[in-house]
């Protein structure tokens, strides 16, 4: 079995949705596929009118396939303070041909402010790991769990882009979607999460290291290049978060190469004029480096005067990890790689 669904980018790639069929008939939804949680959940007739914008609701009394999973619920919350919560049945699940018959698909008996104005998501299919799915008292699994052993092969992978449609693909590696080679890193899932280490990262085309520059008299004291050609970042890959959220130092050291860059309390982070030129952030995995290009790092104006844009890359807030959102991950095609015992996540040049 293999699926191949478009992923659309909202505006400024908020987010990146793709169709899904759900029940007998086909109720088709299109859902914001996230890398960072494991809950399946849609806008349902359970819904209340009230916190219905213009969403697509699943109605489980309209497939002849729907079971309800009796006595469960699921109740989540998100990286912005956004939940929703409701019911669960069983119903057939086919994204882009790849299909599963008994997927768990949590309806929504409640849904907060931020889900009812973002009237174009129809909600969330989630490709993290089943062991953070939030369904009680029996915890279900995710629709690529369910599905990894029909699949040609236990992979997904992530091509998504910046201002037009992408790609999720399921069981197989599409090697027209990206150049060079494939460099696979070990996943530490034990939070639930693809997490990784990337070996190195590098701010701008400039060499990171000084010593490459016209040699001049160095005093001493003089601060050692920094070497982020040679410093790791540990982080989680989730295409359901927009911004690249990293440690505070290497926000400095990036916006430190824009002058009219500062870290607005107002706006809630690093801000430039629109105009400015933004330096590229790369980063490696093994031997394949990825560069985020400086367009894709001015994320979106600040407001209607369109004169401070906000910056793509912002402070991981001490979370404890960095969040490699979609500014990171939009640059790359990701494979995501899990045969049940050793998950990996691999990178490629586009
Ligand atoms: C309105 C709305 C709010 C949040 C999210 C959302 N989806 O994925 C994520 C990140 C953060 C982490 O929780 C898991 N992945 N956040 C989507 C929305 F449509």
């Amino acid at each position: 079995d293999t699926g191949s669904a478009a992923a659309t980018p909202e505006q400024y790639d908020i987010q990146y949705l793709t169709p899904v069929s759900l029940g007998t008939p086909p109720q088709i939804l299109n859902l914001d596929f996230d890398s960072g949680s494991s809950d399946l959940w849609v806008f349902s007739s359970e819904t209340p009118a009230s916190q219905v914008k213009g969403q697509a609701q699943y109605n489980p009394s309209k497939s002849s396939t729907s079971k309800e999973v009796s006595g469960a619920t699921w109740d989540i919350s998100y990286g912005d303070g956004s939940s929703s919560s409701g019911n669960v049945y069983t119903d057939v699940v086919n994204v882009g041909n790849a299909t599963f018959a008994g997927q768990a698909v949590e309806t929504a008996q409640q849904v907060s402010s931020s889900f009812t104005s973002d009237t174009n998501n129809d909600g969330l299919l989630g490709l993290a790991f089943s062991t953070i799915n939030t369904v009680q008292p029996e915890q279900q699994k995710t629709f690529f769990d369910n599905i990894r052993d029909d699949l040609d092969s236990p992979v997904w992978t992530a091509d998504l882009k910046h201002n037009e449609p992408g790609t999720y693909n399921f069981g197989f590696i599409d090697d027209s979607l990206y150049t060079g080679k494939i460099a696979y890193t070990d996943v530490d899932s034990s939070d639930g999460f693809w997490m990784i280490t990337l070996d190195s990262y590098s701010v701008g085309s400039s060499t990171s290291n000084l010593s490459s520059r016209a040699f001049h008299h160095r005093p001493s004291t003089f601060p050692s290049p920094s070497d982020s050609a040679s410093t790791p970042l540990t982080g989680i890959a989730d295409t359901g978060t927009t911004l690249a959220l990293l440690p505070d130092s290497v926000c400095t050291e990036y916006y430190s190469q824009v002058s009219s860059a500062a870290n607005s309390q107002t706006a809630g982070g690093y801000v430039f004029d629109c105009d400015a030129t933004l330096p590229d952030f790369t980063y490696t995995v093994g031997s394949t480096t990825i560069t985020i290009p400086g367009e894709y790092i001015n994320y979106a104006p600040v407001d209607t005067t369109g004169e401070q844009c906000f910056g793509g890359i912002q402070s991981d807030a001490d979370i404890g990890f960095s969040i490699f959102g979609d500014i990171a991950l939009k640059a790359a095609f990701v494979v995501f790689e899990d045969d049940g015992s050793s998950p990996r996540l691999g990178f490629a040049q586009k």
